[in-house]
């Protein structure tokens, strides 16, 4: 029956034309001289059917397959053969159509093949598929050319074997259990695989069991803990807050306080000092009106003795005269004056001594004066250092003028490792050098001394935690300092203007050196612009250099200059502090002093004026001593007179006299009286008036350190407010820090979710303890482990479900080789009985006697086993196959050949040459037997003899009219016979 219909080649090899071969014959030749392009015939149709050997095609490669070109025709780019099957008997069982057309397209440049089957784009492997199905590939019997025949008679018996294998139908078994052995292999890969994780797993798993369970543990107490400590600390935080609000309404109240007592203490200072001068002035005043009132006195007294001896007078002119009274009266004259002498004597040291008095507290006076000027100053400069004060330490303890994250971390210096503080706080510098060095280090003023690398990360894990802003850390442990070579500084310090190295001129604590030797380690300070301009040329424009203004020249040269100062404080802040308190101390001790000077003035002052009203009235007391004497010595002379007679004869005019001086005087007398009794209600009205000033003055001084005892008592109440607001703020920062670093929430939101509620707090804190000592005794935990373990634990489930498959996958596998196995041998073992049965009729028939016969080499083992021949030529004793001729061996193998296609018939066989080793008689035996297989099997045979041509029902053939391209035409036996006449 008819198979190949049709084929079509273009660009394959020779085939340079598009050419077509119809076959409507069952037993095709073609025929041609050599090289004419007939074996291309047989490449063409298993290139088409997917062959990837280009050995197999007699090739070197596939480029080779396409057309090269000839002496007049230039090479092609493509190659395309289309095979065309009849199928009306569906031998191509999976495609239910009556003709299937198989094309195949390759391209020399992309070295790309293209399939299709009936016009669709198939792949490479559907191709072979249905080439395997009808057993047109190239191991079966489809294409037998001469090398197919001595390979089969040459070989050895297990390589023979392939041939009944193909026969047999089991290579497509052979090579599903080749698959499956490979899938075993793999499979059994994939199972060892899976026994060492499992291993592995198992290693681990009870470690891992074992740290989970702890792990759990801990998390239960820690949790346990972490809710009970976030209560506790919420309590805590408002407790502190509480406490941080009425403690700074109580610094509220005491500021107001002290300000209004510090007012009212001022106010009261001042009426002091002016009550103190009015009393100057009243005292003044007194002693004014004292003299004045004295003078009267000494007057009334003058007049009085006046009056007196004028009324002596009178009566002495009415009485007798005798002798013994004279010389009485001459003595007692004597001895009165005298007495005026030491009288006069002691008044003038009367009067010195007052004299000095008066000055003494004059100067008393004006030194008291003086003082409590002085006082007052004090007083104001005392006021103004304390206000100063607080301003430093308040703007100090706000921090205001710091960078958020340096003073995130000021704030929070206890809770955090290392921290000694911004370089501003440490330093201090003389104020000559305070420009200077502020220019250069102001970019580091906020830089932060820390003692270690390990405390940064720390500190910056922190800020970042609460995105509290940013800081540069200096740590001593790793900082390196810079510094100037020693000969460079020996060149630098003869410089002119040289003031010193930068690093020199700041004081800081021995340990911070080598931040500041970081930071300046290579400034210099000079005096002006001008030596900073000569220096930085000297030292080639590679160092910091600083004038005494601040102007700077940079490394390379840059300039920094213009107005600005840099801020004392900023540089001075602790020395600042110091300095103030020093001269506050100062000032304290000079108010206590100063007060105590006073004190002594005003007790001497007082002294004074007691010893002068003291002599005052001794004063008093002796001129009127003088006054009596001088009186007594005139009446002694005018008693004398009297009695010597002397005056007698101007008796009555004297008398007359005496008693109108007498009346005049009494005049006088009452006048000064009256005068008196003013001064006295004068001098009464301004002591008490001074009275009352000094009272009020010993009031205000009391008051005045009543107030200042108390405003010391308010200031101190004050710093421990604000002590004491400070340690609060501290324990609520660094409860609130705890929150947020210990269990990562805020206050609000951990007073939100509180879990626990704290009835005995006493109980709650020895609960958080006794769990904090018992996580303590937990040691090690792994948190993890506790999901590494059900990770584990899953990963060993899903390994033990998997290795059960693959298990299950081996055995299949196992069982199905095995069916194969079972199923190849009984194939086999049927296929060569069967050709046995047939082989001794194509036998005689080719070799016109004798028999053959297929024996296994190893019987035992069918699966394996290889195929022997044993042969009997008529008339001949040999049954080795290698004593044959070699057309005896041809003729061997093609009874083998014959007998397979008899017992499995195939749909198409190409025989290209094979019969060439035959001689005539053997070539037409073997042409008609050939024919007599044509029913189920369609031949082509490319032949060379006449006698298959005369067998042959259609001939074609094959020429190069053009060199080098074939063509192929249908010709009649004596065309055909022309045509390889020259040949043989
Ligand atoms: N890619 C190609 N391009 C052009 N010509 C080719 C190509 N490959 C092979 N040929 C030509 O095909 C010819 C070989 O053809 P083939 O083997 O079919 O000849 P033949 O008729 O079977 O010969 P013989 O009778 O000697 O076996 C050679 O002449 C060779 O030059």
């Amino acid at each position: 029956m008819l198979f190949l219909k049709r084929i079509e080649a273009f660009g394959f090899k020779s085939f340079a034309e598009p050419t077509t071969l119809n076959f409507e014959y069952e037993m095709t030749g073609v025929v041609g001289p050599n090289g004419s392009g007939k074996s291309n015939i047989n490449d063409a149709i298993r290139w088409c059917l997917g062959e990837q050997s280009s050995k197999s095609l007699r090739s070197d490669n596939m480029e080779d397959i396409v057309f090269s070109g000839s002496a007049n025709r230039s090479s092609l780019n493509m190659a395309e053969v289309t095979l065309t099957f009849n199928n009306s008997d569906r031998k191509f069982s999976s495609l239910d159509v009556n003709e299937i057309e198989i094309t195949r397209r390759y391209f020399r440049i992309s070295k790309e093949s293209e399939f299709f089957i009936n016009k669709n784009r198939v792949r490479l492997k559907d191709v072979q598929d249905i080439a395997l199905e009808t057993g047109l590939t190239k191991s079966s019997l489809a294409i037998i050319s001469q090398g197919t025949v001595n390979k089969f008679v040459e070989s050895k018996p297990d390589e023979r074997r392939e041939l009944f294998d193909e026969a047999a139908g089991i290579a497509k078994y052979k090579k599903r259990k080749l698959e499956s052995i490979r899938k075993l292999a793999r499979t059994q890969e994939n199972l060892d695989r899976l026994n060492d994780i499992m291993n592995e797993i198992e290693r681990k798993l009870p470690s891992l069991k074992n740290q989970s369970e702890k792990a759990k543990i801990y998390k239960e107490k820690f949790e346990k803990l972490k809710n009970i400590e976030i209560a506790i600390l919420v309590k805590d935080i408002e407790i502190y807050q509480q406490k941080l609000v009425s403690l700074n309404q109580q610094k509220l109240e005491l500021k107001n306080n002290i300000i209004d007592l510090s007012r009212v203490t001022q106010a009261e200072e001042e009426e002091f000092n002016q009550i103190s001068k009015q009393n100057y002035k009243s005292e003044r005043e007194i002693i004014k009106l004292n003299d004045e009132f004295t003078s009267i006195i000494e007057k009334i007294g003058n007049l009085k003795v006046q009056k007196l001896a004028l009324e002596n007078q009178q009566k002495s002119i009415s009485t007798g005269n005798d002798e013994f009274k004279a010389d009485q009266l001459l003595s007692e004259n004597k001895k009165l004056k005298l007495n005026l002498d030491s009288e006069n004597q002691k008044l003038s040291k009367l009067t010195l001594d007052n004299d000095q008095l008066n000055q003494e507290l004059l100067k008393t006076n004006q030194e008291l004066d003086s003082k409590n000027e002085s006082l007052g100053q004090i007083n104001r400069g005392i006021a103004k250092l304390e206000s100063s004060l607080e301003t430093i330490r308040q703007k100090q303890a706000s921090n205001e003028d710091l960078f958020d994250g340096v003073k995130s971390v000021l704030n929070n210096k206890n809770n955090l490792p290392g921290v000694y503080g911004t370089v501003q706080d440490l330093i201090s510098v003389e104020k000559i050098h305070e420009q200077a060095i502020g220019s250069l280090i102001q970019a580091s003023l906020q830089n932060i001394i820390i003692d270690s690398g390990e405390s940064a990360k720390e500190i910056i894990r922190f800020l970042k935690v609460n995105k509290a802003g940013y800081a540069t850390f200096l740590p001593i442990d790793t900082i390196k300092p810079n510094f100037i070579a020693d000969d460079q500084k020996f060149i630098i310090q003869k410089a002119n203007g040289f003031v010193g190295f930068a690093s020199d001129l700041v004081k800081i604590d021995a340990k911070f050196k080598k931040a500041i030797d970081y930071i300046l380690g290579t400034s210099i300070v000079v005096s002006n612009f001008d030596c900073a301009r000569e220096m930085a040329k000297l030292v080639n424009y590679r160092l910091h250099i600083s004038t005494l203004d601040g102007e700077r020249i940079l490394p390379n040269g840059a300039i920094v200059g213009g107005s600005r100062r840099i801020k004392i404080t900023s540089l001075n802040n602790a020395s600042m502090i110091k300095e103030v308190e020093e001269k506050l101390f100062t000032l304290n001790e000079e108010q206590k002093t100063t007060n105590e000077l006073i004190k002594v003035l005003k007790t001497s002052s007082d002294k004074l004026r007691e010893e002068i009203s003291q002599k005052l009235s001794y004063i008093g007391a002796s001129r009127k001593n003088i006054e009596i004497i001088n009186q007594d010595i005139e009446d002694a002379k005018r008693e004398y007179r009297i009695i010597t007679g002397k005056d007698i004869e101007n008796q009555n005019s004297v008398m007359s006299t005496l008693e109108e001086e007498i009346l005049e005087i009494t005049q006088e007398i009452i006048d000064a009286d009256n005068l008196k009794e003013e001064m006295q209600q004068k001098l009464n009205v301004s002591r008490s008036l001074k009275d009352k000033s000094l009272e009020r003055q010993n009031s205000l001084n009391e008051s005045a350190n009543e107030k200042r005892k108390l405003l010391a008592a308010l200031k101190e109440k004050e710093f421990e407010s604000k002590r004491d607001a400070a340690l609060i703020s501290e324990k609520l920062n660094s409860a609130s820090n705890r929150l947020v670093q210990n269990y990562g929430i805020t206050f609000d939101t951990a007073s939100e979710n509180i879990q626990v509620e704290i009835t005995n707090e006493e109980d709650t804190r020895r609960e958080v303890m006794d769990l904090s000592n018992e996580i303590k005794n937990l040691g090690h935990v792994n948190l993890d482990a506790i999901d590494s373990f059900e990770e584990e634990n899953d990963r060993y489930e899903f390994y033990l479900k998997e290795t059960n498959d693959v298990q299950t996958s081996i055995k299949n596998l196992e069982e199905a080789i095995l069916n194969m196995d079972n199923q190849m041998v009984i194939q086999f073992k049927k296929v060569i009985s069967e050709v046995n049965l047939a082989l001794p009729e194509t036998f005689a028939t080719l070799f016109g006697g004798g028999t053959a016969k297929l024996i296994y080499t190893d019987p035992e083992d069918l699966l394996n086993s290889g195929i022997d021949i044993k042969i009997n030529p008529p008339g001949k004793k040999i049954n080795n196959i290698n004593l044959l001729s070699g057309g005896e061996k041809s003729m061997v193998a093609l009874s083998v050949l014959f007998s397979i296609l008899k017992v499995r018939p195939i749909p198409m066989v190409i025989l290209d040459e094979v019969e060439a080793p035959l001689d005539q008689a053997n070539v037409e035996r073997f042409a008609k037997y050939l024919k007599s297989f044509t029913a189920n099997t369609q031949f082509i045979v490319v032949t060379h003899r006449t006698g298959t041509m005369e067998n042959c029902e259609v001939l074609f053939g094959a020429t190069m009219e053009a060199k080098g391209i074939t063509k192929i035409v249908q010709i009649k036996l004596v065309e055909a016979k022309n045509l390889i006449s020259n040949q043989e």
